[in-house]
């Protein structure tokens, strides 16, 4: 089954709106396991506006299942994530002003920067993870640098989704296929949702692991998030 990590950067965006300690960060991580996540992802930024560095040693402490750090591999992260040693490093080429992360590495282009920060983070037993488009050529220069794995980056997915589901899973299906003939396990995430999730995991063959945030905590203000993080771990079960 396809495990689900979930994203924890919202909780922070609202706890940082008044500069106290609510909702508690450390806590939500706890229950989000407690509840049925698989692992916990954060996405430290350089301007700190959601998850904090500190947040992310804090989080070291309590969390029992996956932890997965993400991020642009600038001096700062490179150095907390060697202290905090998670399973997972997924490195996101995003410019310090992106809203969001918006497109995965070029990594033929960025092949040797790569293979140094896929060294650095193998050494101490990190897993790493590189975060890509659905592009076989770029999934080809991942293996090339020696990463663990690839997280496939699925925001062109979930946008085409509403208009034509085939056509947007097309791409994704290809470059999963590839990873899997290459040896590399497979990742993915970015604006997965109730709605896109379950046929994305269907249709996605040797899917380890997605990452969700904005969605899952948006309709956990619905739902709550026990029922949210169930809504969503049902949406990644297989019918055998
Ligand atoms: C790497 C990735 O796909 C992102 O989804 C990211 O983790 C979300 O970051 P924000 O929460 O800052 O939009
Ligand atoms: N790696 C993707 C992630 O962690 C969450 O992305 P999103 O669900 O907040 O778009």
């Amino acid at each position: 089954m396809t495990r689900l990590s979930v994203n924890i950067n919202k909780i922070a965006t609202i706890r940082n709106a008044r500069g106290g300690n609510n909702p508690n960060l450390v806590q939500i991580a706890i229950d989000c396991e407690r509840f049925g996540a698989q692992g916990i992802t954060v996405h430290p930024r350089p301007d700190e506006r959601h998850i904090r560095y500190q947040d992310v040693l804090d989080l070291k402490e309590v969390v029992t299942t996956e932890f997965n750090i993400e991020g642009n591999p600038d001096e700062r992260f490179i150095e907390l994530v060697k202290r905090v040693r998670p399973e997972q490093v997924t490195l996101v080429p995003d410019a310090p002003d992106a809203i969001t992360s918006n497109a995965g590495w070029d990594t033929i282009r960025h092949a040797d920067h790569l293979r140094y920060l896929v060294d650095t983070f193998k050494e101490d037993g990190i897993r790493v993870s590189i975060f890509v488009d659905a592009n076989e050529r770029m999934v080809e220069g991942a293996k090339a640098v020696g990463t663990d794995r690839i997280e496939l980056y699925t925001e062109p997915y979930a946008t085409q989704y509403p208009t034509d589901q085939e056509a947007a899973v097309a791409s994704f299906v290809r470059a999963a296929q590839k990873a899997h003939e290459l040896g590399l396990e497979l990742n993915a995430g970015h604006d997965l949702s109730l709605e896109n999730l379950r046929f994305f995991n269907e249709r996605i063959p040797y899917l380890k692991e997605v990452s969700i945030g904005h969605a899952l905590i948006s309709d956990a203000l619905y739902f709550g998030l026990e029922n949210t993080i169930q809504m969503y771990l049902r949406c990644l079960v297989q019918d055998s």
